[in-house]
């Protein structure tokens, strides 16, 4: 429950009563968090000129040398929905596999499906909301015809081997509708886990989530599906992703997803900022002592890298920190 109260400091907070929520104490913090990296696609899907495909090559493979072990390489949507993404194929064949490093795609529906196996792709993911004007702007369809696609494209990727991420967007608030409610993402979550998904990353889409918010989301979710295969994907709007994303893994949230330099933002909410940044996650799990596999000073060089080429400053509190950029 949230409540808002006047703090001893004379400003309007926002309180949580965390007595239900199942916090866990801190030393039952995860020892690992698998760290998904999406700056190449939802990082770079919302910059309004075309980057070259060499750039965006380049930058998966330094991604690559850093330690990740997934990097959302591209998404196989509608060239005319999202225009950066249009090279999507050639980046496929283009980036240096890692062996070790899964390099997951975005697909809409059975065609971008296809394509992607076309490409190489050996993972996918699905992308659904919890809210129905998003899923309207998104991908043009109703929350319920978008779950009926994802069953042929889960048929499809069950026949090929091909394992499947699920996403769903506006978690705790939408750019249209406001507030959704935590029984709706959780309906969403379930009917992508029981299809198969193996993982679903919940997304705070317009970054308006509050530990207090996220809270009580991730408790109806967890009703519904295993905290094991929960991910959580926080933009940082209003300043709250770190703290989303501590009050996540102190209820057994083990994946996290973010994105270099804090790239991004979603085409089709508008305002939202980019992701977390990558460096910023790293360097706070790193002084919790969990272990991400990530080398910090090589991902804050992909964050140089990427953020000299489109000439634009880092969003890496860290990266900025250390006078990367
Ligand atoms: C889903 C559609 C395609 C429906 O779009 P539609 O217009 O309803 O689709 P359609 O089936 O009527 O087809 C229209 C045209 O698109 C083509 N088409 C159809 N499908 C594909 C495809 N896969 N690849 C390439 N082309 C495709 C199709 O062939 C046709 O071409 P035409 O005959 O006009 O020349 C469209 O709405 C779309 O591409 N949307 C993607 C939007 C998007 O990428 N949004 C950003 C990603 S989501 C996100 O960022 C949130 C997330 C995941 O990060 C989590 C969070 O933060 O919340």
């Amino acid at each position: 429950m949230t409540r808002i109260s006047q703090c001893h400091f004379n400003h309007f907070c926002v309180l949580s009563d965390f007595k239900s929520v199942g916090l866990r104490a801190a030393d039952a913090l995860p020892e690992k968090v698998k760290m998904v990296e999406v700056g190449p696609r939802d990082g770079l899907q919302n910059e309004k000129t075309v980057v070259p495909t060499e750039t965006k090559i380049k930058l998966i493979n330094m991604l690559s040398e850093s330690g990740l072990a997934v990097i959302e390489a591209t998404s196989f949507v509608s060239p005319k929905w999202v225009p950066q993404m249009a090279d999507q194929t050639e980046v496929m064949k283009g980036i240096s596999k890692k062996p070790g490093v899964s390099y997951p795609v975005l697909t809409p529906n059975l065609k971008g499906f296809q394509a992607a196996v076309g490409a190489g792709a050996s993972e996918v993911a699905i992308f659904g909301a919890a809210s129905e004007l998003f899923s309207k702007k998104n991908i043009n369809c109703s929350v319920e015809e978008s779950l009926q696609r994802f069953d042929d494209i889960m048929k499809a990727a069950k026949e090929a081997a091909v394992p499947v991420r699920g996403y769903v967007s506006c978690v705790v608030g939408c750019p249209y509708e406001g507030k959704v409610a935590p029984e709706k993402v959780a309906h969403v979550a379930k009917r992508l886990y029981s299809m198969g998904c193996y993982e679903i990353s919940l997304g705070d889409t317009i970054g308006v989530g509050t530990p207090g918010s996220m809270t009580e989301m991730l408790e109806a979710v967890s009703k519904e599906v295993p905290l094991s295969a929960l991910a959580v994907h926080c933009h940082d709007t209003y300043g709250q992703a770190l703290a989303n994303i501590l009050v996540a893994l102190q209820m057994g949230v083990s994946v996290v997803d973010s994105s270099v330099a804090g790239l991004g933002g979603c085409p089709y909410a508008q305002g939202a900022s980019g992701n977390v940044a990558t460096e910023d996650v790293v360097y706070m799990l790193h002084g919790l002592g969990i272990q991400t596999g990530v080398d910090l000073q090589k991902l804050m060089d992909a964050g140089a890298f990427i953020c000299r080429t489109l000439n634009r400053k880092t969003s890496s509190k860290v990266a900025q920190a250390t006078c990367k950029l």
